[in-house]
């Protein structure tokens, strides 16, 4: 659910129709409901009850810092994978006690810089990491918290892209490995042992992929107190799905209950590093049909936005439900391909939807918050849209437009 409702025969971001956004602001334009971040971030906070917990908000999904500043004021912790979004988080008020810093392929600057600001935990996924992280915490007179992050070899049942939980996947140490890495861990002098971490996928629809998850690294967190490592947190990485059309993922509270009763009798704090589930269905894109055309096969809307914006379509063929933002009685509808500008022919925003517009309508690609603008890029030399946060009745521009001369202002002309 969220806040982006039909009101008086039109679309609505909270109280603000997305008529008047396009009239200030143009188009195409990323839309974010304030109210939904908060209301997906409390389900999340409320799930698992009085078990010491911590949400790491996975910053990749969506990292505009105005929807991290959101989360901040709620106390959300953070997941990150560079220190570019460390940057952020610390720029947008967030905690950086309660950041956790995942990826396989952390730089040297990037472990000194995380060390420097105090974050909450390594996700280690690597094990020439834990060395080259000891010797940066050695030379800073720090101790490095680390968890690793171990690869379950669970079928997540998603796409094969977002997968990440098998065998086959870069991810993670694999699960069997995990203990020997645990006991050099354990045996450095600038590290210290707080957790084991997992991932195993994004846009997951069932719970049980989480479930068989985690009872293989609680059967790892025995073994490793036989060992004599204690184990504090279990991070269980992020990747509960939403609906785009048909799905009918697990709620956030169901997610909690089935995983509280395996962890029943244990104290184990939890970290989560939610992101699709957060800002998912807590943004749109707003695009206008430039021109409508057809030939004997096909009807296609062609619209401003394009893959440089929302690129999930083309690379995974995902479905994002299109809204007209005002419906129209005086057209009858057809079955067009909406499509952007650029010059691929996997340009498309969707296929085949049934929708009564006329060129200048304005569209609504729904479930476009996460890995919607932060996928964005500036391919065919297209500026990146801007960004907007509706509050209630209040309209907040979070991210301008970029401009012509933003997109070579990097440039060196040589001699
Ligand atoms: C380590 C890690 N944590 C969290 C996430 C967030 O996943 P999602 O947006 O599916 O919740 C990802 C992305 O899949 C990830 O790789
Ligand atoms: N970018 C992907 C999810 C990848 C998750 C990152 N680990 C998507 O849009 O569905």
């Amino acid at each position: 659910m969220d806040h982006f409702e039909y009101r008086d025969g039109e679309l609505h971001a909270e109280s603000v129709p997305l008529r008047a956004i396009a009239e200030r602001f143009g188009t195409p334009c990323y839309i974010y409901s304030r109210a939904t971040l908060e209301r997906h971030w409390w389900a999340f906070d409320r799930a698992f009850g009085e078990r010491p917990h911590l949400v790491c908000y996975a910053v990749k999904a969506n990292s505009n810092l105005a929807v991290l500043n959101v989360l901040a004021k709620l106390g959300s912790g953070f997941d990150i994978v560079s220190v570019g979004e460390l940057e952020r988080v610390l720029a947008a008020g967030g905690d950086p006690a309660k950041v956790v810093f995942s990826g396989v392929g952390k730089r040297e600057d990037e472990l000194r810089r995380a060390l420097q600001v105090g974050i909450r935990c390594f996700n280690v996924e690597v094990p020439g990491e834990l060395d080259r992280l000891d010797r940066i915490a050695g030379e800073l007179g720090v101790k490095a918290p680390v968890s690793l992050r171990v690869n379950p070899d669970v079928d997540a049942k998603t796409h094969p892209y977002i997968s990440t939980g098998l065998k086959e996947n870069k991810f993670g140490i694999d699960i069997d490995a995990a203990r020997d890495c645990y006991r050099h861990a354990a045996g450095l002098p600038n590290l210290a042992v707080v957790g084991i971490d997992c991932h195993i996928g994004s846009q997951l629809t069932e719970v049980e992929p989480f479930i068989d998850a985690l009872a293989r690294v609680l059967k790892l967190a025995e073994h490793l107190r036989e060992d004599g490592i204690a184990i504090h947190h279990l991070d269980m990485g992020g990747g509960l799905g939403i609906r785009y059309s048909d799905e009918f993922p697990p709620e956030p509270s169901d997610y909690a209950s089935a995983l509280s009763e395996l962890l029943a009798g244990t104290d184990y704090e939890i970290l989560m590093e939610p992101g699709r589930a957060i800002v998912g269905n807590a943004g749109v894109l707003l695009t206008k049909v430039e021109y409508l055309k057809s030939n004997r096969l096909k009807n296609f809307a062609i619209v401003d936005a394009a893959m440089n914006d929302l690129i999930r379509p083309a690379l995974y063929d995902a479905y994002q439900t299109i809204l007209p933002v005002k419906p129209s009685d005086t057209v009858p509808a057809q079955v067009y391909d909406i499509v952007g500008p650029v010059c691929e022919t996997g340009d498309f925003l969707g296929k085949e939807r049934e929708l009564a517009i006329r060129e200048g309508d304005l569209l609504a690609v729904r479930s476009a918050g996460a890995y919607g603008s932060s996928m964005g890029s500036n391919y065919n030399s297209r500026p990146r849209p801007p960004e907007v946060l509706v509050d209630g009745e209040q309209i907040l521009l979070v991210r301008q437009r970029e401009t012509l001369a933003d997109l070579f202002r990097d440039e060196i002309l040589p001699g």
